[in-house]
């Protein structure tokens, strides 16, 4: 698939702004705070529902209006599909697909998929389990409908569970209705753990050939899946965990406590890798995902590459870009010098400037 065009209507620094896209590599570039991930950001909420950056739309609305329009026009194996997201004050938003208004986010899943790599990506081994586990999540939500339902279920259960976890901690006593939220929450949370642990063991079967390719045969890269809970010990551990769990108004174990491990010959680099190491592991397991979804999918996905690019050495570098092939890739960055030098090359080459996007031939720089 690829995207034909975005326009934007009043959103963030865009009053009015149509591009139209190449299918191969569409390069945005310009000086900082000019509109460029702005773009990837209306790209990924068409994709998704949501932004990357924020969960309050309402920054999403140019600052002195009071709505916000993004239309955005996919190809799909040669039949369009529009997408229409209106963003209003009240951070409530409609989202039509072909005209028509679809009554549940979940429905726009699927139709658009997108990968996004940004210099925070590169930080997700070194971060904390809440990155790694947001990673986990969005992915398998695209993905995965179904994920994504038993996810939202889950989330919600678990919100119950703690608001009388809270409540019990005031009248200082155990109530039978929490065993009825932790059935349910087991029921949801056994399907998350099975997901999650076959998706860890697909990019395990591609992520060590790409990291030994880029550590010039190396190291030797494994995720291990860190469970919280199995499925068969979930229920014990929360009755185990119950008095504790009344006395901090939290649940304590549960797959929304789950880390991923990335072992590089055998050694935790969470902990003890040096920062190269863990950017390379990060960028490895971004290309396995690339590789798995252009797999597991009839079509290839979009890639959206914000400003990563001059973040790599010259090798990583290029690993990154013969990697691109066939699939439509839009990037943002602050110069074009690193893409020259890698003789990519490009569909499309546009100038960002206070939130304006204007097509760039660089012979005649024009
Ligand atoms: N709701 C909004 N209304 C108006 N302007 C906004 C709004 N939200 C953000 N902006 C402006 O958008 C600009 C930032 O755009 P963006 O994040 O796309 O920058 P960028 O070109 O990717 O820059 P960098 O290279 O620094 O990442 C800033 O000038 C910011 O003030």
């Amino acid at each position: 698939m690829f995207i034909k065009s975005l326009s934007l209507k009043d959103y963030r620094n865009y009053e009015y702004c149509v591009v139209n896209f190449s299918n191969g590599i569409n390069i945005l570039f310009g000086k900082n705070a000019q509109g460029k991930t702005n773009i990837i950001e209306a790209i990924y909420l068409c994709a998704t529902s949501k932004s990357h950056r924020t969960s309050n739309d309402k920054e999403l609305i140019n600052l002195g209006n009071s709505e916000a329009h993004i239309k955005l026009t996919v190809n799909k194996q040669g039949i369009d599909e529009v997408i229409d997201i209106h963003i209003k004050k009240n951070n409530r938003k409609g989202i039509a697909i072909n005209r028509i208004p679809i009554k549940k986010l979940n429905e726009l899943l699927g139709i658009v998929n997108v990968i996004i790599f940004s210099p925070e990506d590169l930080g997700l081994i070194k971060n904390g389990p809440k990155e790694r586990r947001k990673f986990l999540n969005l992915e398998l939500c695209q993905l995965d409908n179904i994920y994504y339902h038993n996810l939202q279920q889950y989330q919600k259960i678990l919100k119950q569970r703690n608001n009388l976890l809270k409540n019990l901690k005031k009248i200082n006593k155990i109530d039978e209705t929490i065993s009825i939220w932790d059935n349910q929450l087991v029921q949801y949370g056994i399907k998350i753990i099975n997901r999650r642990e076959e998706f860890i063991n697909d990019l395990n079967e591609i992520i060590n050939k790409i990291h030994s390719d880029i550590s010039g045969n190396k190291e030797n890269l494994k995720i291990v899946y860190e469970k919280n809970v199995s499925n068969i010990d979930f229920k014990q551990k929360l009755e185990n965990n119950l008095e504790k769990d009344i006395r901090f108004g939290t649940t304590s174990v549960g797959p929304h406590r789950d880390d991923m491990m990335f072992l590089v010959n055998g050694i935790d680099i969470r902990k003890y890798g040096s920062q190269g190491q863990q950017r390379t592991a990060a960028l490895s397991l971004k290309l396995s995902e690339i590789k798995l979804v252009v797999d597991k999918m009839d079509d290839t996905p979009i890639l959206l590459l914000d400003d990563v690019l001059s973040e790599l050495d010259d090798d990583r570098q290029k690993y990154l870009i013969n990697s691109l092939e066939n699939i439509q890739t839009i990037v943002t960055c602050t110069g074009v010098e690193d893409y020259i030098k890698n003789s990519i090359d490009i569909g499309k080459l546009y100038q960002v400037s206070e939130g304006n996007v204007t097509l760039y031939d660089l012979h005649n720089k024009k």
